[in-house]
């Protein structure tokens, strides 16, 4: 059988100055799964998933990207597999073209041509972009861009997608063809957002933390049919919004 995307395991986590993140958080990805992160702001979603591609180093605990221990001696294979898609684009896209942004991972772990520029074509046609190959990246709007850093990410063919706050400032038409987009992809998922209608939409499952621990984790539409969690941990629905 084939391990889970992800498997964290009783991770513990300070920052420098002593103060405590994360208090021993669990939580399991089987592959194929798309999963929402939800919680208040400086819940620790974020130094969570700077654990998984190894900038954190755990206090206690482990974590594995399909079987794979996130520690010194396989970072570069672990980095290959955990596709961090950031909030900002501008922290991904840097090349002068989009095509060679999207090259840029995979070239770096090795791929070389006629592989390299099948990825890339594969990948700008799977967020719907295949046209922009040979546009600057500075001078896209902002959902075009979010497109391409997420092309960028699938070019390195990662085990698990990690987007953090994929639906931020982005239209309302931005926001739903991404949504599509991130559907047709098939792909296992990790979600960090406060975007609660989007949660809904695209992830089956969510887990909630609040000050570095799990405090929920099931269906997306069980736990945001509970109001008590909700108002517990700073969630909250658009007004009007029923699940
Ligand atoms: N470099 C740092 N040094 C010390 N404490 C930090 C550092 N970065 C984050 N923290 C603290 O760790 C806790 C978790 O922060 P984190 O950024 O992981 O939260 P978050 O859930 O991602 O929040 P947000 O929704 O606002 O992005 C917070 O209390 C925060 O103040």
């Amino acid at each position: 059988m084939n391990p889970p995307s992800l498997e964290v395991e009783g991770l513990a986590f300070a920052y420098p100055d002593g103060h405590q993140a994360l208090f021993g958080v669990d939580l399991r990805i089987e592959r194929g799964e798309r999963v929402a992160l939800l919680g208040p702001n400086g819940a620790g979603k974020t130094t969570l998933v700077l654990h998984l591609n190894g900038v954190h180093r755990a206090g206690a605990g482990t974590v594995r990207v399909g079987g794979l221990e996130v520690a010194k001696p396989y970072l570069q294979e672990i980095r290959r597999r955990v596709g961090v898609v950031f909030q900002d684009p501008d922290d991904q896209l840097f090349m002068p073209t989009v095509a060679d942004d999207v090259a840029f991972g995979p070239a770096n772990f090795g791929v070389v041509e006629p592989e390299l520029s099948l990825r890339v074509k594969t990948a700008l046609d799977a967020v719907g972009v295949p046209d922009l190959a040979d546009r600057s990246p500075m001078h896209l709007s902002g959902g075009q861009r979010r497109r391409v850093a997420l092309a960028t990410v699938l070019a390195c063919d990662p085990e698990i997608l990690v987007l953090d706050e994929p639906s931020s400032n982005l239209d309302p038409v931005a926001r739903r063809e991404l949504a599509e987009v991130l559907l047709g992809l098939g792909r296992t998922m990790l979600m960090v957002t406060h975007d609660l209608p989007y949660a809904l939409q695209l992830c089956p499952r969510s887990v909630v933390i609040d000050e570095g621990v799990v405090v929920a984790d099931g269906p997306t539409r069980e736990l945001l049919a509970d109001p008590d969690l909700l108002a517990r941990h700073r969630l909250e629905l658009p007004f009007g919004f029923s699940v």
